[in-house]
Protein backbone atom coordinates (compact mmCIF):
# COMPACT_ATOMS: atom_id res chain seq x y z
CA UNK A 1 0.00 0.00 0.00
CA UNK A 2 1.56 3.37 -1.31
CA UNK A 3 -0.19 6.75 0.56
CA UNK A 4 -1.13 9.14 -2.10
CA UNK A 5 0.34 12.68 -2.08
CA UNK A 6 -2.56 14.72 -4.24
CA UNK A 7 -1.37 14.41 -7.56
CA UNK A 8 -3.84 15.52 -10.01
CA UNK A 9 -6.38 13.14 -11.64
CA UNK A 10 -4.90 13.89 -14.88
CA UNK A 11 -1.20 12.98 -13.34
CA UNK A 12 -2.41 9.47 -11.98
CA UNK A 13 -4.07 8.49 -15.85
CA UNK A 14 -0.93 9.52 -17.59
CA UNK A 15 1.12 7.41 -16.47
CA UNK A 16 -1.45 4.46 -15.43
CA UNK A 17 -3.36 1.72 -17.68
CA UNK A 18 -5.93 2.78 -15.58
CA UNK A 19 -6.48 5.65 -18.03
CA UNK A 20 -6.74 2.66 -20.94
CA UNK A 21 -9.16 1.17 -19.27
CA UNK A 22 -11.34 4.87 -18.45
CA UNK A 23 -10.82 4.81 -22.41
CA UNK A 24 -12.10 2.28 -23.16
CA UNK A 25 -15.53 2.41 -21.18
CA UNK A 26 -15.87 6.01 -22.74
CA UNK A 27 -15.56 4.78 -26.03
CA UNK A 28 -18.72 3.73 -28.03
CA UNK A 29 -16.43 1.36 -30.28
CA UNK A 30 -15.51 -1.01 -27.00
CA UNK A 31 -16.00 -4.70 -27.45
CA UNK A 32 -16.03 -7.15 -24.81
CA UNK A 33 -12.83 -8.36 -26.74
CA UNK A 34 -11.01 -5.09 -26.20
CA UNK A 35 -11.70 -5.09 -22.43
CA UNK A 36 -10.57 -8.72 -22.02
CA UNK A 37 -7.48 -7.46 -24.16
CA UNK A 38 -7.03 -4.54 -21.88
CA UNK A 39 -3.78 -5.06 -19.37
CA UNK A 40 -4.70 -5.00 -15.73
CA UNK A 41 -2.97 -2.37 -14.26
CA UNK A 42 -0.33 -3.50 -10.71
CA UNK A 43 -2.19 -1.03 -8.74
CA UNK A 44 -5.14 1.42 -8.05
CA UNK A 45 -6.54 3.97 -5.77
CA UNK A 46 -8.82 2.97 -3.14
CA UNK A 47 -10.05 4.39 0.27
CA UNK A 48 -9.02 2.04 2.96
CA UNK A 49 -8.80 2.76 6.66
CA UNK A 50 -5.49 1.11 8.37
CA UNK A 51 -5.35 -1.58 10.96
CA UNK A 52 -2.30 0.21 13.06
CA UNK A 53 -5.41 3.00 13.55
CA UNK A 54 -8.12 0.93 15.12
CA UNK A 55 -7.45 2.69 18.41
CA UNK A 56 -6.82 6.10 17.40
CA UNK A 57 -10.23 7.49 18.85
CA UNK A 58 -9.97 5.53 21.68
CA UNK A 59 -11.95 7.49 24.90
CA UNK A 60 -13.58 9.80 22.20
CA UNK A 61 -17.56 10.25 22.15
CA UNK A 62 -19.08 8.48 19.13
CA UNK A 63 -19.86 11.48 17.86
CA UNK A 64 -17.15 13.12 18.12
CA UNK A 65 -14.72 10.35 16.46
CA UNK A 66 -14.28 12.05 12.53
CA UNK A 67 -14.19 9.65 9.28
CA UNK A 68 -11.95 12.55 7.65
CA UNK A 69 -9.06 11.53 9.97
CA UNK A 70 -9.76 7.76 9.30
CA UNK A 71 -10.07 7.83 6.05
CA UNK A 72 -7.33 7.26 3.74
CA UNK A 73 -6.80 6.97 -0.22
CA UNK A 74 -3.71 4.82 -1.11
CA UNK A 75 -2.65 3.04 -4.22
CA UNK A 76 -2.68 -0.53 -3.65
CA UNK A 77 -1.88 -3.77 -5.68
CA UNK A 78 -4.66 -5.35 -7.63
CA UNK A 79 -6.03 -8.52 -6.04
CA UNK A 80 -5.73 -12.36 -7.65
CA UNK A 81 -8.79 -13.29 -9.20
CA UNK A 82 -10.42 -16.47 -7.98
CA UNK A 83 -13.06 -19.10 -9.34
CA UNK A 84 -16.42 -17.09 -9.56
CA UNK A 85 -15.02 -13.82 -9.13
CA UNK A 86 -15.08 -10.48 -11.12
CA UNK A 87 -12.93 -7.44 -11.70
CA UNK A 88 -14.79 -4.65 -12.41
CA UNK A 89 -13.64 -1.09 -13.30
CA UNK A 90 -15.64 1.16 -10.61
CA UNK A 91 -16.98 3.92 -12.19
CA UNK A 92 -18.81 5.33 -9.84
CA UNK A 93 -19.77 4.12 -5.67
CA UNK A 94 -21.99 5.59 -2.86
CA UNK A 95 -21.48 5.89 0.80
CA UNK A 96 -23.65 4.11 2.91
CA UNK A 97 -23.33 3.77 6.80
CA UNK A 98 -21.75 0.53 7.28
CA UNK A 99 -18.98 2.60 6.22
CA UNK A 100 -19.26 5.53 9.12
CA UNK A 101 -19.15 2.50 11.47
CA UNK A 102 -15.59 0.82 9.76
CA UNK A 103 -14.43 4.33 9.70
CA UNK A 104 -15.28 4.95 13.67
CA UNK A 105 -14.30 1.84 14.43
CA UNK A 106 -17.59 0.47 16.04
CA UNK A 107 -19.10 -1.17 16.88
CA UNK A 108 -16.17 -3.58 16.51
CA UNK A 109 -13.01 -3.01 13.81
CA UNK A 110 -13.90 -4.55 11.00
CA UNK A 111 -10.69 -6.06 10.70
CA UNK A 112 -11.42 -8.87 13.13
CA UNK A 113 -13.94 -9.75 9.93
CA UNK A 114 -11.13 -9.63 7.78
CA UNK A 115 -8.83 -11.56 10.25
CA UNK A 116 -12.00 -14.36 10.28
CA UNK A 117 -12.53 -14.93 6.41
CA UNK A 118 -8.70 -14.90 5.87
CA UNK A 119 -8.65 -18.10 7.86
CA UNK A 120 -11.48 -19.30 5.41
CA UNK A 121 -8.89 -20.88 3.18
CA UNK A 122 -6.38 -20.16 0.85
CA UNK A 123 -8.13 -17.71 -1.52
CA UNK A 124 -9.82 -15.63 0.97
CA UNK A 125 -6.50 -14.93 2.84
CA UNK A 126 -6.12 -12.75 0.42
CA UNK A 127 -8.65 -10.25 2.18
CA UNK A 128 -6.90 -10.26 5.99
CA UNK A 129 -4.57 -7.08 4.80
CA UNK A 130 -3.42 -4.60 7.14
CA UNK A 131 -5.77 -2.33 5.19
CA UNK A 132 -9.07 -2.41 3.89
CA UNK A 133 -10.93 -1.14 1.31
CA UNK A 134 -14.05 0.07 2.27
CA UNK A 135 -17.41 0.04 0.32
CA UNK A 136 -20.63 -1.72 -0.60
CA UNK A 137 -21.92 -0.22 -4.12
CA UNK A 138 -20.65 0.26 -7.16
CA UNK A 139 -21.21 0.72 -10.56
CA UNK A 140 -18.83 -0.29 -13.29
CA UNK A 141 -17.38 -2.44 -16.08
CA UNK A 142 -16.37 -5.71 -16.06
CA UNK A 143 -12.94 -6.08 -16.26
CA UNK A 144 -11.99 -9.94 -15.83
CA UNK A 145 -14.21 -12.80 -14.80
CA UNK A 146 -12.56 -15.80 -12.78
CA UNK A 147 -12.93 -19.66 -13.94
CA UNK A 148 -16.52 -20.51 -13.43
CA UNK A 149 -17.98 -17.51 -14.45
CA UNK A 150 -20.54 -18.25 -17.11
CA UNK A 151 -23.10 -15.23 -17.29
CA UNK A 152 -20.66 -12.30 -17.37
CA UNK A 153 -18.14 -10.72 -19.12
CA UNK A 154 -15.34 -8.41 -19.98
CA UNK A 155 -16.89 -4.99 -20.92
CA UNK A 156 -20.42 -5.48 -19.39
CA UNK A 157 -21.99 -2.17 -17.69
CA UNK A 158 -23.18 -3.50 -13.88
CA UNK A 159 -24.04 -2.71 -11.01
CA UNK A 160 -23.15 -4.76 -7.79
CA UNK A 161 -24.93 -5.88 -4.88
CA UNK A 162 -23.14 -6.63 -1.31
CA UNK A 163 -23.84 -9.74 -0.26
CA UNK A 164 -20.75 -12.01 -0.58
CA UNK A 165 -21.68 -16.13 0.88
CA UNK A 166 -19.96 -18.95 0.00
CA UNK A 167 -23.06 -21.39 -0.20
CA UNK A 168 -20.80 -24.50 1.22
CA UNK A 169 -23.63 -25.28 3.89
CA UNK A 170 -27.33 -26.28 3.65
CA UNK A 171 -28.05 -23.23 5.88
CA UNK A 172 -28.62 -21.11 2.86
CA UNK A 173 -30.17 -22.68 0.08
CA UNK A 174 -33.46 -21.57 1.05
CA UNK A 175 -32.40 -17.83 1.71
CA UNK A 176 -28.39 -17.48 0.84
CA UNK A 177 -29.08 -13.99 3.70
CA UNK A 178 -29.19 -17.58 5.84
CA UNK A 179 -25.50 -19.09 4.37
CA UNK A 180 -23.42 -19.20 7.40
CA UNK A 181 -20.52 -17.44 5.89
CA UNK A 182 -22.34 -14.36 4.89
CA UNK A 183 -21.42 -11.44 4.73
CA UNK A 184 -21.34 -7.81 3.91
CA UNK A 185 -18.86 -6.90 0.82
CA UNK A 186 -16.56 -4.14 1.40
CA UNK A 187 -17.58 -3.79 5.02
CA UNK A 188 -17.01 -7.82 6.08
CA UNK A 189 -14.40 -8.44 3.30
CA UNK A 190 -11.64 -6.49 1.50
CA UNK A 191 -12.04 -5.01 -1.92
CA UNK A 192 -14.79 -3.16 -1.74
CA UNK A 193 -16.58 -0.42 -3.87
CA UNK A 194 -15.08 3.29 -3.04
CA UNK A 195 -12.25 2.06 -5.08
CA UNK A 196 -11.00 2.57 -8.92
CA UNK A 197 -10.83 -1.75 -9.30
CA UNK A 198 -13.14 -3.94 -7.07
CA UNK A 199 -13.57 -7.47 -6.56
CA UNK A 200 -17.16 -9.01 -6.24
CA UNK A 201 -18.20 -12.27 -6.32
CA UNK A 202 -19.57 -12.83 -9.92
CA UNK A 203 -23.17 -13.56 -8.29
CA UNK A 204 -22.95 -10.21 -6.68
CA UNK A 205 -23.45 -8.71 -10.36
CA UNK A 206 -26.68 -7.11 -11.76
CA UNK A 207 -27.54 -5.46 -15.29
CA UNK A 208 -26.56 -1.09 -14.98
CA UNK A 209 -30.62 0.65 -15.26
CA UNK A 210 -29.24 2.46 -18.90
CA UNK A 211 -31.25 5.51 -17.91
CA UNK A 212 -28.94 6.19 -14.87
CA UNK A 213 -25.57 8.18 -15.00
CA UNK A 214 -23.12 6.14 -12.90
CA UNK A 215 -23.34 7.71 -10.03
CA UNK A 216 -27.29 7.16 -10.11
CA UNK A 217 -26.87 4.19 -10.57
CA UNK A 218 -24.53 2.82 -7.89
CA UNK A 219 -26.32 5.25 -5.37
CA UNK A 220 -29.65 3.09 -4.82
CA UNK A 221 -27.97 -0.59 -4.31
CA UNK A 222 -27.36 -1.41 -0.88
CA UNK A 223 -30.17 0.83 0.61
CA UNK A 224 -32.85 -0.10 -1.67
CA UNK A 225 -32.44 -4.06 -1.68
CA UNK A 226 -32.38 -3.63 2.33
CA UNK A 227 -35.20 -1.82 1.58
CA UNK A 228 -36.93 -4.27 -0.37
CA UNK A 229 -36.14 -7.22 2.20
CA UNK A 230 -37.17 -5.05 4.94
CA UNK A 231 -40.51 -3.61 4.23
CA UNK A 232 -41.84 -5.64 0.82
CA UNK A 233 -40.21 -9.16 0.89
CA UNK A 234 -41.92 -11.94 2.23
CA UNK A 235 -38.72 -12.52 4.56
CA UNK A 236 -39.63 -9.05 5.91
CA UNK A 237 -42.75 -7.00 6.67
CA UNK A 238 -44.42 -8.55 3.47
CA UNK A 239 -46.07 -4.90 3.50
CA UNK A 240 -49.76 -4.93 1.23
CA UNK A 241 -51.82 -2.26 0.08
CA UNK A 242 -53.60 0.21 2.83
CA UNK A 243 -50.60 -0.50 5.40
CA UNK A 244 -49.79 1.99 7.34
CA UNK A 245 -45.89 2.28 7.75
CA UNK A 246 -44.25 4.30 9.74
CA UNK A 247 -40.46 5.01 8.81
CA UNK A 248 -38.16 6.54 10.60
CA UNK A 249 -35.59 8.93 8.73
CA UNK A 250 -37.80 8.97 5.39
CA UNK A 251 -35.56 10.79 3.80
CA UNK A 252 -32.20 9.05 4.68
CA UNK A 253 -30.81 6.43 2.80
CA UNK A 254 -32.73 3.32 3.76
CA UNK A 255 -36.16 5.67 4.31
CA UNK A 256 -36.15 7.33 1.12
CA UNK A 257 -36.28 3.69 -0.93
CA UNK A 258 -38.56 2.37 1.92
CA UNK A 259 -40.81 5.81 1.51
CA UNK A 260 -41.16 5.08 -2.38
CA UNK A 261 -42.12 1.52 -2.53
CA UNK A 262 -44.46 2.50 0.71
CA UNK A 263 -46.08 4.69 -1.75
CA UNK A 264 -45.77 2.37 -5.21
CA UNK A 265 -47.32 -0.42 -3.12
CA UNK A 266 -50.12 1.19 -2.54
CA UNK A 267 -49.38 1.85 1.67
CA UNK A 268 -49.59 5.17 3.47
CA UNK A 269 -46.26 6.42 4.71
CA UNK A 270 -46.41 7.93 7.82
CA UNK A 271 -42.51 9.87 7.34
CA UNK A 272 -40.71 10.75 10.10
CA UNK A 273 -38.00 13.52 9.76
CA UNK A 274 -36.03 16.50 11.70
CA UNK A 275 -36.28 18.96 9.06
CA UNK A 276 -38.78 21.05 7.26
CA UNK A 277 -35.95 20.48 4.66
CA UNK A 278 -36.58 16.89 5.12
CA UNK A 279 -40.53 16.95 5.18
CA UNK A 280 -40.93 18.70 1.98
CA UNK A 281 -38.87 16.51 0.65
CA UNK A 282 -41.30 13.46 1.78
CA UNK A 283 -44.14 15.47 0.47
CA UNK A 284 -42.83 15.93 -2.81
CA UNK A 285 -42.41 12.18 -3.27
CA UNK A 286 -46.37 11.72 -2.89
CA UNK A 287 -46.42 11.30 1.22
CA UNK A 288 -48.99 12.95 2.63
CA UNK A 289 -48.30 11.94 6.60
CA UNK A 290 -45.12 13.72 7.63
CA UNK A 291 -43.99 14.00 11.48
CA UNK A 292 -40.84 16.75 11.80
CA UNK A 293 -39.86 15.24 15.05
CA UNK A 294 -37.16 18.03 16.05
CA UNK A 295 -40.67 20.45 15.18
CA UNK A 296 -42.45 18.10 17.51
CA UNK A 297 -40.39 17.55 19.99
CA UNK A 298 -40.42 13.75 20.91
CA UNK A 299 -38.22 12.81 24.29
CA UNK A 300 -38.34 9.43 24.26
CA UNK A 301 -36.19 9.62 26.76
CA UNK A 302 -35.87 10.95 30.51
CA UNK A 303 -32.68 10.09 31.05
CA UNK A 304 -29.99 7.88 30.32
CA UNK A 305 -32.52 4.59 31.71
CA UNK A 306 -36.03 5.21 31.52
CA UNK A 307 -38.14 6.02 28.83
CA UNK A 308 -41.50 8.36 29.05
CA UNK A 309 -44.54 6.58 27.85
CA UNK A 310 -46.23 9.97 27.79
CA UNK A 311 -44.11 10.56 24.84
CA UNK A 312 -45.12 7.66 23.18
CA UNK A 313 -48.43 8.24 23.45
CA UNK A 314 -48.08 11.95 22.20
CA UNK A 315 -46.40 10.25 19.28
CA UNK A 316 -49.35 7.83 18.62
CA UNK A 317 -51.86 10.32 18.98
CA UNK A 318 -50.32 12.26 16.60
CA UNK A 319 -50.22 8.91 13.76
CA UNK A 320 -53.86 8.18 14.93
CA UNK A 321 -54.32 12.33 13.57
CA UNK A 322 -52.44 11.90 10.82
CA UNK A 323 -54.36 8.73 9.85
CA UNK A 324 -57.89 8.85 10.42
CA UNK A 325 -57.45 7.06 13.78
CA UNK A 326 -55.64 4.51 13.16
CA UNK A 327 -52.55 2.27 14.04
CA UNK A 328 -49.29 1.17 12.20
CA UNK A 329 -49.16 -1.81 10.61
CA UNK A 330 -45.58 -1.92 9.80
CA UNK A 331 -42.51 -0.17 11.52
CA UNK A 332 -39.10 0.75 9.39
CA UNK A 333 -36.54 0.40 12.25
CA UNK A 334 -33.29 1.15 12.17
CA UNK A 335 -32.43 4.15 14.79
CA UNK A 336 -32.60 1.49 17.39
CA UNK A 337 -32.64 2.63 21.20
CA UNK A 338 -33.28 5.87 20.70
CA UNK A 339 -36.76 5.19 19.09
CA UNK A 340 -37.91 1.37 19.57
CA UNK A 341 -39.85 1.66 22.74
CA UNK A 342 -41.97 4.33 20.83
CA UNK A 343 -42.15 1.91 18.44
CA UNK A 344 -43.63 -1.09 19.35
CA UNK A 345 -46.03 0.80 21.18
CA UNK A 346 -47.81 2.90 18.20
CA UNK A 347 -47.92 -0.62 16.44
CA UNK A 348 -51.39 -2.15 16.24
CA UNK A 349 -52.43 -5.21 17.70
CA UNK A 350 -50.58 -7.93 15.20
CA UNK A 351 -48.84 -5.30 13.27
CA UNK A 352 -44.87 -5.48 12.71
CA UNK A 353 -41.74 -3.85 13.58
CA UNK A 354 -38.99 -4.72 11.08
CA UNK A 355 -35.56 -4.14 12.46
CA UNK A 356 -32.29 -3.69 10.39
CA UNK A 357 -30.41 -1.86 12.63
CA UNK A 358 -29.74 0.61 16.13
CA UNK A 359 -28.06 3.71 15.01
CA UNK A 360 -28.40 5.75 18.33
CA UNK A 361 -27.72 2.02 20.10
CA UNK A 362 -27.98 -1.10 20.20
CA UNK A 363 -29.16 -2.39 23.52
CA UNK A 364 -33.36 -2.12 23.17
CA UNK A 365 -35.73 -1.53 25.55
CA UNK A 366 -39.19 -1.70 25.21
CA UNK A 367 -42.55 -2.68 27.16
CA UNK A 368 -42.86 -6.20 26.56
CA UNK A 369 -46.07 -5.54 27.70
CA UNK A 370 -47.46 -3.94 24.44
CA UNK A 371 -45.61 -6.55 22.13
CA UNK A 372 -47.25 -9.93 23.60
CA UNK A 373 -50.51 -8.94 24.63
CA UNK A 374 -51.03 -6.77 21.23
CA UNK A 375 -49.50 -10.22 19.65
CA UNK A 376 -46.96 -7.97 17.87
CA UNK A 377 -44.06 -9.30 15.96
CA UNK A 378 -40.55 -7.71 15.61
CA UNK A 379 -38.64 -9.12 12.54
CA UNK A 380 -35.02 -8.52 12.08
CA UNK A 381 -33.86 -7.98 8.57
CA UNK A 382 -30.59 -7.88 7.45
CA UNK A 383 -29.51 -6.72 3.62
CA UNK A 384 -31.32 -9.44 1.13
CA UNK A 385 -30.26 -12.48 -0.82
CA UNK A 386 -29.47 -12.04 -4.30
CA UNK A 387 -33.24 -12.48 -5.64
CA UNK A 388 -34.31 -9.70 -3.94
CA UNK A 389 -31.35 -7.54 -5.12
CA UNK A 390 -32.19 -8.38 -8.13
CA UNK A 391 -35.62 -7.22 -8.01
CA UNK A 392 -34.99 -3.86 -6.26
CA UNK A 393 -32.41 -3.31 -8.80
CA UNK A 394 -35.26 -4.11 -11.50
CA UNK A 395 -37.57 -1.60 -10.20
CA UNK A 396 -35.01 0.78 -10.28
CA UNK A 397 -34.12 -0.04 -14.22
CA UNK A 398 -38.28 0.24 -15.11
CA UNK A 399 -38.28 3.68 -13.78
CA UNK A 400 -40.60 2.32 -10.74
CA UNK A 401 -38.48 3.53 -7.86
CA UNK A 402 -35.76 6.30 -8.72
CA UNK A 403 -32.13 6.87 -6.41
CA UNK A 404 -32.38 9.47 -4.14
CA UNK A 405 -28.55 11.29 -4.73
CA UNK A 406 -28.41 14.44 -3.32
CA UNK A 407 -24.43 15.10 -3.28
CA UNK A 408 -21.25 14.05 -5.19
CA UNK A 409 -17.83 13.75 -3.75
CA UNK A 410 -14.56 12.81 -5.55
CA UNK A 411 -12.85 9.83 -4.21
CA UNK A 412 -10.13 12.44 -2.43
CA UNK A 413 -12.73 13.48 -0.14
CA UNK A 414 -14.67 10.55 0.76
CA UNK A 415 -13.78 10.96 4.47
CA UNK A 416 -15.92 14.15 4.13
CA UNK A 417 -18.77 12.31 2.52
CA UNK A 418 -18.62 9.83 5.16
CA UNK A 419 -18.18 12.94 7.91
CA UNK A 420 -21.30 14.00 6.27
CA UNK A 421 -23.36 10.65 6.83
CA UNK A 422 -22.23 10.09 10.21
CA UNK A 423 -23.62 14.27 11.11
CA UNK A 424 -27.06 13.75 9.60
CA UNK A 425 -26.04 16.45 7.59
CA UNK A 426 -27.05 15.02 4.16
CA UNK A 427 -30.05 13.77 2.17
CA UNK A 428 -31.03 10.55 0.85
CA UNK A 429 -27.62 8.79 -0.62
CA UNK A 430 -24.30 10.51 -1.13
CA UNK A 431 -22.43 9.29 -3.98
CA UNK A 432 -18.37 8.96 -4.78
CA UNK A 433 -16.96 9.66 -8.08
CA UNK A 434 -14.79 6.53 -8.90
CA UNK A 435 -12.96 6.63 -12.36
CA UNK A 436 -15.53 8.70 -13.91
CA UNK A 437 -14.59 12.30 -14.51
CA UNK A 438 -17.83 14.01 -13.63
CA UNK A 439 -20.78 13.14 -13.15
CA UNK A 440 -23.89 12.47 -15.59
CA UNK A 441 -21.86 9.82 -17.92
CA UNK A 442 -22.91 6.22 -18.60
CA UNK A 443 -26.81 7.03 -20.25
CA UNK A 444 -27.41 4.56 -22.46
CA UNK A 445 -30.99 5.29 -22.76
CA UNK A 446 -31.97 9.08 -22.43
CA UNK A 447 -35.44 8.46 -23.94
CA UNK A 448 -36.64 6.56 -20.74
CA UNK A 449 -34.17 9.12 -18.60
CA UNK A 450 -36.00 12.17 -20.13
CA UNK A 451 -39.49 10.35 -19.24
CA UNK A 452 -38.38 10.32 -15.13
CA UNK A 453 -35.83 13.32 -15.17
CA UNK A 454 -38.14 15.28 -11.93
CA UNK A 455 -38.23 12.28 -9.86
CA UNK A 456 -34.40 11.44 -10.71
CA UNK A 457 -33.43 14.91 -9.66
CA UNK A 458 -35.65 14.82 -6.67
CA UNK A 459 -33.37 14.94 -4.24
CA UNK A 460 -30.23 16.54 -6.16
CA UNK A 461 -28.04 19.76 -4.54
CA UNK A 462 -30.26 19.98 -1.55
C1 LIG B 1 -25.72 -4.02 4.46
C2 LIG B 1 -25.33 -3.09 5.54
C3 LIG B 1 -25.49 -3.40 6.80
C4 LIG B 1 -25.24 -2.50 7.91
O1 LIG B 1 -24.93 -1.34 7.77
S1 LIG B 1 -25.48 -3.22 9.45
C5 LIG B 1 -24.75 -2.07 10.57
C6 LIG B 1 -23.28 -2.32 10.73
N1 LIG B 1 -23.02 -3.60 11.31
C7 LIG B 1 -22.88 -3.78 12.63
O2 LIG B 1 -22.96 -2.85 13.42
C8 LIG B 1 -22.60 -5.21 13.12
C9 LIG B 1 -21.18 -5.32 13.52
N2 LIG B 1 -20.91 -6.68 14.01
C10 LIG B 1 -20.90 -7.01 15.32
O3 LIG B 1 -21.11 -6.19 16.19
C11 LIG B 1 -20.59 -8.45 15.64
O4 LIG B 1 -19.99 -9.06 14.54
C12 LIG B 1 -21.82 -9.29 16.08
C13 LIG B 1 -22.37 -8.76 17.41
C14 LIG B 1 -22.89 -9.25 15.02
C15 LIG B 1 -21.36 -10.75 16.28
O5 LIG B 1 -20.35 -10.81 17.24
P1 LIG B 1 -19.07 -11.73 17.06
O6 LIG B 1 -18.31 -11.74 18.33
O7 LIG B 1 -18.35 -11.23 15.86
O8 LIG B 1 -19.62 -13.14 16.65
P2 LIG B 1 -20.39 -14.23 17.49
O9 LIG B 1 -21.33 -14.87 16.53
O10 LIG B 1 -20.99 -13.65 18.73
O11 LIG B 1 -19.24 -15.26 17.82
C16 LIG B 1 -18.30 -15.07 18.87
C17 LIG B 1 -18.06 -16.42 19.56
O12 LIG B 1 -19.27 -16.74 20.28
C18 LIG B 1 -19.72 -18.04 19.90
N3 LIG B 1 -21.18 -18.08 19.95
C19 LIG B 1 -22.03 -17.46 19.10
N4 LIG B 1 -23.29 -17.75 19.44
C20 LIG B 1 -23.22 -18.58 20.51
C21 LIG B 1 -24.21 -19.24 21.30
N5 LIG B 1 -25.53 -19.10 20.98
N6 LIG B 1 -23.80 -19.99 22.33
C22 LIG B 1 -22.46 -20.12 22.61
N7 LIG B 1 -21.50 -19.53 21.87
C23 LIG B 1 -21.87 -18.78 20.86
C24 LIG B 1 -19.19 -18.22 18.50
O13 LIG B 1 -19.12 -19.57 18.17
C25 LIG B 1 -17.84 -17.57 18.57
O14 LIG B 1 -16.95 -18.50 19.15
P3 LIG B 1 -15.39 -18.52 18.76
O15 LIG B 1 -14.86 -17.18 19.15
O16 LIG B 1 -14.83 -19.64 19.59
O17 LIG B 1 -15.31 -18.77 17.29
N1 LIG C 1 -28.78 -4.40 8.22
C1 LIG C 1 -28.72 -3.85 7.03
O1 LIG C 1 -28.79 -4.56 6.02
C2 LIG C 1 -28.55 -2.40 6.86
C3 LIG C 1 -28.38 -1.60 7.95
N2 LIG C 1 -28.20 -0.25 7.78
C4 LIG C 1 -28.03 0.56 8.98
O2 LIG C 1 -29.19 1.37 9.08
C5 LIG C 1 -28.88 2.62 9.66
C6 LIG C 1 -29.41 3.75 8.79
O3 LIG C 1 -28.80 3.69 7.52
P1 LIG C 1 -29.13 4.79 6.41
O4 LIG C 1 -30.58 4.93 6.27
O5 LIG C 1 -28.35 4.48 5.20
O6 LIG C 1 -28.53 6.07 7.13
P2 LIG C 1 -28.88 7.61 6.92
O7 LIG C 1 -28.02 8.33 7.90
O8 LIG C 1 -28.80 7.97 5.49
O9 LIG C 1 -30.42 7.76 7.34
C7 LIG C 1 -30.85 7.46 8.63
C8 LIG C 1 -31.87 8.48 9.07
O10 LIG C 1 -32.38 8.06 10.32
C9 LIG C 1 -32.77 9.19 11.07
N3 LIG C 1 -32.21 9.08 12.42
C10 LIG C 1 -30.92 9.02 12.77
N4 LIG C 1 -30.81 8.97 14.11
C11 LIG C 1 -32.06 9.00 14.59
C12 LIG C 1 -32.61 8.98 15.90
N5 LIG C 1 -31.83 8.93 16.98
N6 LIG C 1 -33.95 9.04 16.03
C13 LIG C 1 -34.76 9.10 14.95
N7 LIG C 1 -34.30 9.13 13.70
C14 LIG C 1 -32.97 9.07 13.53
C15 LIG C 1 -32.21 10.42 10.38
O11 LIG C 1 -33.30 11.11 9.76
P3 LIG C 1 -33.96 12.42 10.41
O12 LIG C 1 -32.86 13.14 11.10
O13 LIG C 1 -34.53 13.14 9.26
O14 LIG C 1 -35.05 11.92 11.33
C16 LIG C 1 -31.31 9.86 9.30
O15 LIG C 1 -31.37 10.62 8.13
C17 LIG C 1 -27.36 2.62 9.87
O16 LIG C 1 -27.10 2.26 11.20
C18 LIG C 1 -26.88 1.54 8.92
O17 LIG C 1 -25.66 0.96 9.30
C19 LIG C 1 -28.24 0.33 6.56
C20 LIG C 1 -28.43 -0.42 5.44
C21 LIG C 1 -28.51 -1.86 5.50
Amino acid sequence: MFPLGVPSRDAIHRRHPVKEILDAIQSPDSTSADFAALPLPESYRAVTVHKDETEMFAGLTTREKDPRKSIHLDEVPVPELGPGEALVAVMASSVNYNSVWTSIFEPVSTFGFLERYGRLSELTKRHDLPYHIIGSDLAGVVLRTGPGVNSWKPGDEVVAHCLSVELESSDGHNDTMLDPEQRIWGFETNFGGLAQIALVKSNQLMPKPDHLSWEEAAAPGLVNSTAYRQLVSRNGAAMKQGDNVLIWGASGGLGSYATQFALAGGANPICVVSSPEKAEICRSMGAEAVIDRNAEGYKFWKDEQTQDPKEWKRFGKRIRELTGGEDIDIVFEHPGRETFGASVYVTRKGGTITTCASTSGYMHQYDNRYLWMSLKRIIGSHFANYREAWEANRLIAKGKIHPTLSKVYSLEDTGQAAYDVHRNLHQGKVGVLCLSPEEGLGVRDQEMRDKHIDAINRFRNI
